[in-house]
């Protein structure tokens, strides 16, 4: 039995295995520019985000009709909750869809199949967090709003994604305003590849809850100070700091510093068909190389669900921390 958590930083297009990949290329009849998914996964060697976003944003092109986003989400429940996956807010990315043409309806209600039963098929409950592009313009992020309107009971919250270098969060102070009057839960992603700065800029101007990575707060310890003050929970994700190469190697990685430091961390997968594992794995990962002690693997997990928006189902958050609670880790030999 693994540890439960629940999964706070998931972009769902990044679930995109090539397996299905290849079945839904074959579906669709989408011609993918790699022989097999040998050749495809060879192409998994990342210099940095833009090098990842390329080819995340070029595989999605397999992604058209209702049944494709269900099929995903559901590959991606079934894998999440035999890691002990109990909550998941799942990230989309819309714009990414409608410049194929693929309009917000069959992309929310594509999900919305799988998502609708995850509690009673795979007891995973499910949150979905409805992406803008930081790269595409503010005007954008408006009409994806809009288009978004019919959809808002199926949708908790928005973020912000994609390339993070040179679109600073204070860009899309309108939308989140306008997100903000909807009712909507706001989180960003910011200090992946960003300075420090666009983290004080996500918590100021676009009044965020969460951020995601949040990496970069290291560089500035006033900046580390008012995230632990103020108790801002940070979605990490540490295989994808080492794949988009934030970081040297895993070892490197600075989340037992932060720990240390006090930061309400949680750790995620990010994208998991291009990083190299699943909630469970990073889990694994952290405690082998980092050394994480499994005291700190369980303020992990509690973290996952105080950070989560619960808020409507806090017999479920409670239910979820008691497992935590409770969980004996296996003795080894
Ligand atoms: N790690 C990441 N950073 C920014 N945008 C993303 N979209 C998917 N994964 C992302
Ligand atoms: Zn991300």
């Amino acid at each position: 039995m693994p540890l439960s958590k629940a999964e706070l930083h998931l972009h769902i297009e990044g679930t995109l295995e090539p397996e299905l990949a290849f079945e839904l290329a074959a579906r669709n009849g989408v011609t993918l520019p790699y022989a097999d998914t040998e050749a495809l996964r060879e192409a998994y060697r990342f210099q940095d985000l833009q090098s990842f976003l390329n080819l995340y944003y070029e595989l999605m092109a397999v992604l058209r009709t209702e049944q494709d986003f269900a099929d995903l989400a559901d590959a991606y429940l079934a894998r999440a909750a035999a890691q002990g996956v109990r909550h998941a807010e799942i990230f989309f990315d819309p714009q990414a869809h409608a410049a194929r043409g693929i309009g917000m309806g069959t992309v929310v209600e594509g999900l919305w199949r799988a998502l609708g039963r995850s509690e009673e098929r795979h007891g995973v409950s499910t949150r979905l967090i409805l992406c803008f592009l930081r790269d595409e313009s503010a005007a954008s992020a408006l009409e994806t709003l809009e288009a978004a309107r019919p959809y808002l009971d199926r949708i908790t919250g928005i973020g912000l994604d994609s390339a993070e270098v040179g679109h600073p969060p204070a860009k899309f102070r309108e939308v989140f305003e306008r997100a903000a009057a909807l009712g909507l839960r706001r989180v960003a992603h910011a200090g992946e590849e960003g300075p420090p700065q666009y983290i004080t800029e996500a918590l100021d101007v676009l009044g965020v809850e969460r951020v995601d990575h949040g990496l970069r707060c290291m560089e500035d310890p006033a900046l580390v100070g008012r995230l632990v003050r103020e108790r801002v929970p940070l979605t990490l994700c540490p295989l994808s700091n080492v794949r988009l190469r934030a970081v040297d190697t895993l070892a490197d990685h600075p989340l037992p510093a932060m720990l240390e430091a006090g930061l309400l961390c949680t750790v995620n997968s990010d994208d998991p068909a291009y990083f190299g594992g699943y909630a469970g794995d990073t889990f694994d990962a952290v405690h082998r190389v980092l050394g994480l002690s499994e005291e700190r693997l369980r303020e992990l997990a509690r973290n996952s669900f105080l950070a989560s928006f619960l808020e409507d189902d806090e017999e479920r958050r409670r239910r979820c921390l008691a497992e935590v609670e409770a969980y004996e880790f296996p003795r080894t030999a």
